[in-house]
């Protein structure tokens, strides 16, 4: 018996069927993929475009978008800092289930502070938490604001919005960086930089299939 955080007298129960069985009938390695940026920086889009290239391929992910768990589970949550850090612990504990099904869980969240995304990474075995920063200016995502809410930003409407009137915290060390780059001419153009290789590219698909290449070479769509 033992107590963990408020609840007392509890006992961990096993299962004879376990992650690896999951992972053997799914036939690939539950994991997370955590994308991070700004409000408009393209997370969901580059979520979308890797779940269905790994869908293709007739590999398992679920997508846990932060707009819309904040419909549902954590929809007692604002977006004050103790609250966003609530949204990213327990979207990365339910990301944590999802990989211990065996799932390839990507994550599309803002998560704008480096210790909460820390404490996700901690929960998973090593390897198994990929980080993804979306890497686009703030100018860049405010010019998109396909939302309308950095002009309700602007104008006060919004209090406390990312990258206006509260911090965003770029990873320190992620898996992936997508990034833009300012060229001479004043257009931005895409740049990746990443640990693994540099190439070029343009598109959320051509980003999905670099961390796609990725899991491929770790072995992630093997059991
Ligand atoms: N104050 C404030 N700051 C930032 N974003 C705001 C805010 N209010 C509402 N929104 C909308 O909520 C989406 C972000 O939710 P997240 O759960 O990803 O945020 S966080 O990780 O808890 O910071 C975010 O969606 P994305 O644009 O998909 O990132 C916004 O549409
Ligand atoms: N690589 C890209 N190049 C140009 N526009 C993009 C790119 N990725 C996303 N977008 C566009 O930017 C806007 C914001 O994308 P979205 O995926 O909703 O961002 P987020 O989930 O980070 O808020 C959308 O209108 C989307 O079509």
């Amino acid at each position: 018996m033992s107590n963990v955080g408020n609840s007392t007298n509890i006992l961990w129960h096993d299962c004879p069927i376990q992650k690896q069985d999951r992972q053997q009938l799914l036939q690939q390695k539950g994991c997370v993929i955590w994308l991070t940026g700004l409000s408009g920086s393209g997370k969901s889009t580059i979520a979308c475009a890797l779940s269905r290239s790994l869908h293709s391929r007739g590999k398992l992910s679920y997508i846990l978008d932060g707009d819309n768990i904040r419909h549902g589970l954590n929809h007692d949550l604002s977006f004050r800092a103790e609250d966003r850090s609530e949204n990213i612990r327990r979207i990365g504990e339910v990301a944590k289930l999802f990989a211990d099904a065996g799932v390839i869980c990507i994550t599309s969240l803002i998560s704008p502070y480096q210790k909460d995304r820390d404490a996700c990474r901690a929960l998973l075995p090593k390897g198994d938490f990929i980080e993804v920063f979306i890497d686009v200016p703030l100018q860049v995502c405010e010019a998109r604001d396909p939302k309308g809410l950095y002009k309700l930003a602007r104008a006060g409407k919004i209090k406390g919005f990312t990258g206006i009137d509260d911090p965003y915290e770029p990873p320190c060390s992620c898996e992936f960086r997508f990034s833009y780059s300012f060229q001479k001419t004043g257009a931005f153009i895409l740049q990746i930089v990443l640990q693994q290789k540099g190439s070029g590219c343009k598109s959320p698909s051509d980003m999905a299939e670099i961390v796609i290449s990725y899991l491929e070479e770790n072995g992630y769509l093997r059991a």
